[in-house]
């Protein structure tokens, strides 16, 4: 047996074709949703992340702002950049890219950020109105990728109720934030959340009938954890030298060889990575619809 792939290529695609004609209304409205990203120093995987950002945003006809600032910036320099996007009403929503260089403090900046337009999600007074609220519906930004995570699964007929998931890593970006989405009553999951002072982590992942695995460790989940039929989704990113090709890669959390006891698999790359940015454009599209009155 080998697993069905979670392509989140195809749902993100899928995800920005409707979002394509969403912009199309706004537009008739008279609003072109923008978004923007605030880039502090010139990592290239942050580079390539932030590029990836803008491309697709241009091509469902965002508007896109891409701010950046030099390694040394100081606190006071990228708070008056944050000042500035929360006071300009043609940026929608946008993200602080992560990490930021080690002498910022990056919580005070992400607490700095308009809730409004906090496009990931995960500022505190949304991650509150999440934690208070299990019923109604929210009207204010979602943890993007942890809705991608949802999404992904959705999309491929996946039915979450009554499932038992098991989150690995308790990072805010995933770990910390997936269980308040998928313990809400439109989902009606059960969450495990384990971290590195979990004891037996096995024990808890062959249990699961979902898997997701987001601890930053590369290959951490094998296939003698996976429950035959589980699915496995694989959100770790650890970028390596490949020993074969001496070139730079990504590495998942998830071993190759699950595919052959899992029941689905989401690639890494191909699966969440793409599904975050079409959530994060997502979270701005829905601040531009609100502004409009398109929804509440
Ligand atoms: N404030 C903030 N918000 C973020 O959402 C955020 C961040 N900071 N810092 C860095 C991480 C990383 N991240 C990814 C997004 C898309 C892919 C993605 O689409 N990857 C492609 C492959 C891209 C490639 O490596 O060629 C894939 O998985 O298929 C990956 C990683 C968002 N992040």
């Amino acid at each position: 047996m080998t697993a069905q792939v979670l392509d989140g290529k195809a749902a993100s695609a899928a995800i920005k074709t409707e979002l394509a004609e969403r912009v199309a209304v706004l537009k008739e409205h008279g609003v072109t949703p923008g978004i923007a990203t605030v880039l502090v120093g010139a990592d290239p995987a942050s580079q390539l992340y932030v590029g990836m950002k803008h491309r697709q945003s241009e091509a469902i006809g965002m508007n896109s702002i891409q701010r950046e600032l030099p390694a040394d910036a100081t606190q006071e320099q990228v708070e008056a950049l944050i000042d500035e996007l929360n006071a300009d009403p043609t940026c929608h929503g946008y993200i602080v890219q992560l990490p930021l260089p080690k002498h910022l403090d990056t919580d005070r900046i992400l607490e700095r950020i308009d809730p409004e337009k906090d496009a990931d999600g995960l500022h505190p007074t949304n991650l509150g109105r999440l934690v208070l609220n299990v019923n109604t519906p929210i009207s204010s930004p979602l943890p993007c990728t942890p809705r991608g995570v949802i999404e992904l699964l959705l999309r491929n007929g996946y039915d979450l109720n009554g499932k038992h998931v098991v989150v690995v890593g308790r990072g805010v970006t995933i770990g910390r934030s997936i269980g308040l989405l998928l313990t809400r009553r439109e989902y009606n999951a059960t969450v495990t959340l384990t971290h590195t002072g979990t004891t037996d982590l096995g024990a808890h992942l062959r249990e699961a009938d979902v898997i997701v695995a987001a601890a930053g460790v590369k290959h951490i989940v094998r296939p003698e954890h996976v429950k035959p039929g589980a699915a496995v989704l694989d959100v770790g990113v650890t970028r390596e030298d490949d020993p074969e090709t001496g070139k730079s890669r990504v590495y998942g959390d998830v071993h190759p060889d699950v595919v052959e006891v899992a029941g689905w698999v989401s690639p890494n790359p191909g699966g969440v990575g793409p599904m975050t940015v079409a959530l994060l454009m997502t979270n701005v599209v829905e601040v531009a619809e609100r502004q409009a009155g398109l929804r509440a």
